[in-house]
């Protein structure tokens, strides 16, 4: 009997709200996997773009049953990781805290502001200190391919912007909001951290494509699931299209310093990082403590 091949792909899609199917990928088969931190929000969808080998992970799980707080993204990220994924494209809902940016607009975001309170943001505990830089959260090279895309295709994407995470998973009180309008935020959205972190962590390269499906309470009366979820469907067909267009023109050779992120990270001396530690964190942290 012939042996089915190892799942693996290049490059992910994490979808968020409104956007719970891989629907533009061929050959799919949906893969369950385990990792050191639990299991992933779903099962991952994977197939192929042509010659890219692509999978999808929806973010909330299908049904959309995981909170913004409950998320097990290092159970997410590293099951990416352990699928052979360079770069992530995530997709996100977000509320918008400028009056130019209106719902249905497209963010690529540069940067992020986080206001989450308790979350695990880090694979590296249990014997092992890891501080890595992350001043510059998203994947420069992802997130210009994408921009380029999006304005070669007529659509008009705003590029870059400060997504400021909240916690969630209430939307913000009238004072908070005006606080982060005041700040001179972008968008506001509740799923960026630590899923930005851990892939930095992961050595992965991750961007965002940001569809704006309201104006937060700064400006509007209220902010309703109704609208958030509608918005997003709406665009639901914009952001494929760029998707699928990106994964023609994505490099599958890493250029940016998101590939060696842990490179001079590693703070604790590798002769004490427990043995267990090292076994559980080898897809990330091995090709460093190979002597
Ligand atoms: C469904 S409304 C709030 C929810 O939508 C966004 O999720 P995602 O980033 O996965 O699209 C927002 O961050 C909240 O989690
Ligand atoms: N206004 C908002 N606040 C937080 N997350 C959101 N996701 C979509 N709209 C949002």
């Amino acid at each position: 009997m012939q042996e089915k091949a190892k799942a693996k792909a290049d490059i992910a899609i994490i979808g968020g709200s409104g956007i719970y199917d891989a629907n533009l990928l061929d050959n799919v088969r949906d893969v369950d996997i385990d990792t050191p931190f639990g299991k992933p929000s779903d099962s991952i969808t994977v197939g192929n773009h042509g010659d890219v080998g692509v999978c999808f992970l929806p973010r909330h799980g299908i049904g959309h049953r995981i909170s913004p707080s409950e998320l097990n993204s290092r159970a997410n990220i590293f099951a990416l990781k352990k699928l052979g994924v360079k770069r992530i494209i995530a997709a996100s809902a977000v509320g918008s805290l400028k009056e130019e940016l209106k719902p249905l607009d497209i963010v690529i975001p540069n940067q992020i502001y986080d206001r989450t309170k308790s979350r695990p943001s880090t694979f590296f505990e249990d014997g092992i200190v890891v501080h890595m830089g992350f001043a510059d959260p998203f994947c420069p090279e992802t997130s210009k391919t994408i921009v380029d895309v999006a304005n070669s295709k007529g659509y008009s994407v705003k590029e870059g912007g400060t997504y400021v995470c909240m916690e969630g998973p209430q939307f913000s009180t009238r004072a908070e909001s005006r606080v982060y309008q005041s700040l001179g935020f972008d968008i506001i959205g509740m799923t960026a951290i630590p899923e930005a972190k851990l892939a930095r962590e992961a050595e992965i390269c991750y961007s965002m494509i940001a569809t704006v499906t309201d104006y937060d309470v700064w400006y509007e009366e209220d902010v309703t699931i109704e609208t958030v979820i509608e918005n997003a469907m709406k665009n639901e067909a914009a952001v494929k299209d760029i998707i699928v267009s990106t994964l023609d023109k994505l490099s599958l050779e890493q250029h940016c310093m998101c590939k060696d992120a842990l490179m001079g990270a590693i703070t604790t001396v590798p002769s004490m990082i427990p043995h267990e530690t090292k076994r559980r964190l080898d897809p990330l942290i091995g090709k460093y403590l190979d002597e």
